[in-house]
């Protein structure tokens, strides 16, 4: 099977290339810049088409939020209308898309976790933009999926994990908010059930209940307050750098873009159509450490 990527450094990406060559059976094909430019969706299209992919996944995304609110047309062009190419590109090919998507296209009004078929309602131009992708694959492609996920971090890339410990490195105490309550997602983990639900669709062309919409994050839940806690824990038993944590609200931080006070994800769904879930958040985070470390000491060396 044939698995074409877009995105070059991107945290998703570049889990699901570690991933994707420990699976006998699955080429995968990344594509990204500047071969391939979402802000330019005749372009792109045509880039994937060339590939002759039997599934693509969608994982190049403009994802700076706050910038977002200063360039919405960016945004909305790469997001929403590379998308669609993105998703059009699949359907000439004859492939099915795995569009990934965010917790950010909820409003966070919510006091549960958010179910799949829950009204979305972005308050950020990111997740506009990112709704805007949801619904330009949806029309371009039957043969969708559509995952959202959340709050995502890895060794590598821009994370809130990474700010962290840079932050850690010269301040005793940091302050972060503690009214977003979410679901911090590992890339590595993201891939795998991505791949998971590459292969089934794959052996189930025609099922009608494995296309759609589905949540994809972390077990479990947090705020950004309480991620950083517990990030500075498990880097202080490992001799990372950490830093006490001061709960604020989002009054006290103010930034460009707006947040979701909750966009927790119920992964429900995803269980029950897919047999799939994702590890809990807290061990997941132990493993990513345990990769920083090993990284670290292998540049070291
Ligand atoms: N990061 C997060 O916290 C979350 C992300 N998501 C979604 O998950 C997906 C993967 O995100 P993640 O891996 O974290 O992304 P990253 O921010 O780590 O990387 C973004 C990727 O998109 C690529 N990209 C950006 N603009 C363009 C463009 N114009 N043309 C082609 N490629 C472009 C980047 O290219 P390059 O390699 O050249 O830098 C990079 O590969 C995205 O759809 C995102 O919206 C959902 C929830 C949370
Ligand atoms: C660095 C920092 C951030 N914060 C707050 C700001 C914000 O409310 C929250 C998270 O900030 P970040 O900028 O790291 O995260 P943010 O860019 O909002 O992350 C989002 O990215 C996009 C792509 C998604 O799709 C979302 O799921 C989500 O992961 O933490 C603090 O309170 N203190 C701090 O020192
Ligand atoms: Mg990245």
């Amino acid at each position: 099977m044939k698995i074409v990527v877009t995105g070059t450094n991107g945290q998703v990406v570049t889990a699901l290339r570690a991933r994707a060559a420990a699976i006998p059976g699955i080429a995968l094909v990344a594509i990204g810049r500047p071969e391939l430019d979402l802000a330019d969706a005749r372009a792109a299209s045509a880039a994937i088409r060339a590939l002759a992919p039997d599934i693509v996944v969608n994982a190049a995304a403009y994802t700076a939020v706050d910038q977002a609110e200063s360039e919405p047309e960016l945004a909305m062009a790469v997001n929403g209308a590379g998308a669609g190419a993105v998703a059009a590109a699949a359907r000439a090919a004859g492939a099915a898309i795995i569009q990934i998507s965010t917790d950010y296209v909820f409003d966070g009004t919510k006091t549960a976790p958010y179910l799949e078929d829950d009204p979305v309602g972005p308050i950020s131009a990111y997740g506009r933009s990112k709704l805007a992708g949801e619904e330009t694959v949806a029309a371009a492609n039957p043969d969708h999926v559509i995952l959202r996920t959340a709050w995502v971090y890895a060794a590598h890339g821009k994370n809130f994990l990474r700010t962290m410990l840079r932050l850690a490195e010269t301040r005793d105490e940091l302050s972060v908010v503690a009214d977003q309550q979410g679901c911090p997602s590992y890339a590595p983990d993201i891939a795998d059930i991505v791949l998971g639900v590459a292969q089934r669709l794959r052996d189930k062309p025609q099922e009608a209940a494995m296309r759609g919409v589905f949540h994809l994050a972390g077990a479990g839940e947090t705020s950004w307050a309480g991620f950083a806690e517990e990030i500075f824990a498990q880097a202080a038993g490992r001799g990372l750098p950490h830093a006490r944590v001061r709960p604020i609200t989002t009054a006290d931080y103010p930034t460009p873009a707006s947040r979701p006070a909750n966009s927790r994800l119920s992964g429900d769904k995803l269980k029950q159509v897919y047999g799939l879930a994702m590890p809990d958040w807290r061990d997941a985070l132990g493993r990513c450490m345990d990769e920083i470390i090993k990284e670290t000491k292998a540049t070291r060396t």
